[in-house]
């Protein structure tokens, strides 16, 4: 490739809601980057993150009132998909036809998880990046949350080297509910917490389990074995409340997708040795926030991490009163009594290090570490999870019964 490594990356967010706004903020931590452009539909909203660029020293932005005019910009190497579930192929199919057709200098693309719906939408997305000859990144951010890049090393370097490698890795992910409509909608969002959030934790504890520099493909699934269910927000009381909320378009007593999952992935090795993933996410956790644990175990040695075992608390006591908030943790429940706090949200959750290795990888044309290969594998992992609930069996690996397979909830309203 010609003109890399470029001095600077130049950005251009598709998307300008809870994940752009924390994107731009771990921008901070990040060299050589500027935010330079911003698409959504709602100028009130472009003006927000353009603002905020400018306030954090990443712009200046442009607001760009079409996805063509953002993806034509003269100042724009890279697009950041940040926008629902259910516009990203329109989105890169646009991206594609701007620059297939010579009206784009855009030279890559990163996009946030689950890199689609379907097995069918993911590989169409790998599909027309490569056909754009575009350098991808996938946005699993857990990948590169701190104590997941520290623990895998230490894990490795002394623990495996010596006795022999991981063999089991647990992850869950469960707060008390998504933000916005969207995400309860099966259809829109592809399904409920298992796609929502179980794609986090297949792939965090697949690269635990991957040896450091070892291709991802270095595993094999054998199986995958999975249970949905209908914990809380099904009860009319709480059906009713999704509905106050979020209006009529959140219709869970007649519509809903589930809010528990547990998975059971079985792999192997090249040397043929069986490794477990166990995951388990749910929309029905209240504790004082967003809890992400993760172990990871082998013969001599055990690796574990609570992102609410926070080193910083606050204790307020009832005489303490204010408006709710998010400022102590991501979907705080509380604002009273002892609270955790990660005092760097953006690092431990790895939006900071995600941010810095997809830049790096764009800037100097290296394939980043995940990429939209990584975004398939998840997704025909979560496809199989939710055959196995639907038909209570395990589904064996190769599954080509997959590639038009469709979740229950995500199939379309009659
Ligand atoms: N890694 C993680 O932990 C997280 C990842 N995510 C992922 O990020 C993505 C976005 O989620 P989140 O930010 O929470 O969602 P939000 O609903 O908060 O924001 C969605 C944004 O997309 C914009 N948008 C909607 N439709 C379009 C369109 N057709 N073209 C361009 N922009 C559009 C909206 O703005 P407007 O109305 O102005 O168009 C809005 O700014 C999802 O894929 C989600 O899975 C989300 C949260 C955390
Ligand atoms: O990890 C996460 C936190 O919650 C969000 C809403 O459910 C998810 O989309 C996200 O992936």
């Amino acid at each position: 490739m010609t003109g890399f490594p470029r001095e600077r990356l130049r950005v251009g967010f598709v998307g300008t809601g809870f994940i752009a706004e924390f994107h731009l903020r771990a921008m901070i931590g990040v060299r050589n980057v500027d935010v330079t452009g911003v698409y959504s539909r709602s100028a009130a909203n472009r003006e927000r993150i353009c603002r905020l660029a400018g306030e954090l020293g990443l712009g200046p932005c442009r607001s760009h009132e079409s996805l063509e005019e953002l993806v034509q910009a003269d100042d724009v190497d890279a697009i950041w998909i940040l926008s629902p579930n259910d516009t990203r192929l329109g989105v890169m199919q646009v991206i594609h036809g701007e620059v297939t057709a010579g009206r784009s200098k855009v030279f890559a693309v990163a996009c946030e998880k689950p890199l689609a719906r379907t097995i069918g939408e993911a590989r169409e997305m790998l599909r027309l990046a490569e056909d754009a000859r575009l350098n991808h990144g996938y946005l699993e951010n857990q990948v590169f949350c701190t104590p997941v890049i520290r623990g895998k090393e230490i894990i490795w370097r002394r623990a495996a080297s010596t006795t022999g490698r991981p063999y089991l890795a647990r992850a869950a992910e469960e707060h008390s509910g998504p933000h916005e409509p969207w995400f309860w909608q099966g259809d829109r969002q592809g399904g409920g917490v298992l796609s929502d959030m179980m794609c986090h934790s297949v792939e965090v504890a697949r690269h635990l389990l991957t040896a450091p520099d070892a291709p991802r493909n270095s595993l094999r699934v054998k199986s995958v074995n999975g249970t949905v269910a209908n914990l809380k927000w099904t009860r009319p009381h709480y059906a009713d409340q999704l509905r106050q909320r979020f209006g009529n378009e959140v219709d869970y007593g007649n519509r809903p997708s589930e809010d528990f999952a547990r998975g059971n992935i079985l792999l192997e090795d090249e040397e043929g040795n069986e490794l477990v993933i166990e995951a388990t996410t749910s929309w029905a956790y209240v504790g004082a926030g967003l809890r992400i644990q993760l172990e990871l175990l082998g013969p001599e040695y055990a690796m574990e991490f609570n992102s609410l075992n926070t080193g910083l608390k606050i204790f307020m006591s009832r005489a303490v009163t204010g408006a709710e908030g998010e400022d102590l943790v991501e979907k705080q429940n509380a604002e009273q009594g002892l609270m955790p706090v990660l005092d760097d949200e953006a690092g431990v959750y790895g939006y900071t290090d995600e941010n810095r290795h997809m830049v790096e990888c764009f800037r100097t044309a290296r394939r980043p570490l995940e990429n939209f290969e990584d975004g398939v594998a998840v997704v025909e992992m979560l496809m199989g999870l939710y055959r196995s609930a639907e038909i209570g069996q395990t589904v064996t690996f190769p599954a080509p019964e997959l590639d038009d397979y469709v979740p229950l909830v995500a199939r379309p309203r009659r």
